[in-house]
């Protein structure tokens, strides 16, 4: 391979909550960085996974789901991350789900970028029994945009992925690499730390609490090849505290032990976790909180 001839670009995957987006990025860079869970709109920062093979860098970013029906400062902080990501990449991959596309998929869909290539991912396949009913609706969704290439995949089942990454190849431009081969991420760690914690309140008590649950690292030190790290869980509510914490603090130890099992083989080292839960009301629309937690 001809350095020369190295390609290396940004892209963003974009659509409405749930339809796999952290499943299909997961998949794609093959290291567990993004989260994934049942319920929507748990993404909520952008997040760089990175894939290097012998001709080219890709550079995934995670973009959280647009927010279309409530209005809240979050959710508006949440938008402008999303245009600004889209602004600055070399190719879009717009995410739906086999079958499907309703007034929330239009939305996203109507806020794409015109002047740079969209591409559109049919995740899911594996739940479409009869794969000929792909025809139409692929030639549905070609009518209603002008997308550069469409390819149903099914990221969960690793189907059809070597065809995506092929086709999202040839609209990157020629470019010499601009992270180290090994790098995943260039969220730091304290990032990623908040994020396994935030999955494993997602996927345990994600029915009896709403989304309205943040994770924040106060303090985040390494010493040695030993991280101390304690993590601070922002609730709405006394009662979502006491849902969180559970019986005798089982709940919560659950949750803790778990996600230091996950930091420490994603830290390759010893991680010793603390965390507490806080009661904030109405932080979803307070400025000061947007900010520590990355929104300006
Ligand atoms: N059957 C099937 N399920 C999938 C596939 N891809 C993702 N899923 C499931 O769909 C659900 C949502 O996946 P996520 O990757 O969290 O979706 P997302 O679009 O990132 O969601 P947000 O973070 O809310 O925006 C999870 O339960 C996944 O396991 C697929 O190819 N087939």
């Amino acid at each position: 391979m001809n350095a020369a001839e190295f390609k290396t670009g940004y892209v963003s995957i974009v659509g409405r909550p749930n339809v796999g987006k952290s499943t299909l990025l997961n998949h794609l860079v093959k290291q567990k960085i993004s989260i994934t869970s049942r319920k929507p709109q748990t993404t909520r920062h952008r997040i760089h996974g990175i894939l290097t093979d012998t001709q080219s860098q890709f550079i995934f970013v995670d973009t959280p789901g647009f927010q279309t029906r409530y209005r809240s400062e979050l959710n508006q902080a949440m938008n402008r991350v999303v245009m600004q990501t889209l602004h600055g990449v070399d190719v879009i991959i717009f995410v739906i789900e086999a079958g499907k596309f309703d007034r929330q998929d239009e939305a996203v869909l109507e806020r794409l970028p015109t002047d740079r290539p969209v591409m559109l991912v049919i995740n899911k396949i594996d739940l479409q029994a009869d794969k000929l009913q792909l025809l139409p609706f692929m030639q549905e969704m070609a009518d209603r945009f002008n997308f550069v290439e469409m390819i149903p995949v099914s990221a969960l089942q690793n189907e059809l992925l070597i065809e995506l990454i092929e086709a999202i190849r040839n609209y990157l431009p020629v470019s010499p690499p601009l992270f180290g081969g090994d790098d995943i991420t260039d969220r730091s760690e304290r990032f990623l730390a908040a994020e396994l914690l935030r999955e494993k309140i997602f996927r345990q008590i994600g029915q009896e609490i709403p989304y309205s649950v943040s994770v924040i690292i106060e303090q985040f030190t390494v010493e040695g090849n030993l991280r101390r790290i304690h993590a601070c869980i922002l609730v709405d509510r006394p009662n979502q505290k006491a849902i969180i914490i559970g019986k005798q603090g089982k709940k919560m130890k659950e949750m803790a032990t778990q996600a230091r099992k996950d930091m420490e083989t994603l830290f390759g080292g010893k991680v010793y976790l603390e965390v507490w839960v806080k009661v904030k009301t109405g932080w979803a629309d307070d400025g000061n909180v947007l900010k520590n937690l990355g929104y300006e």
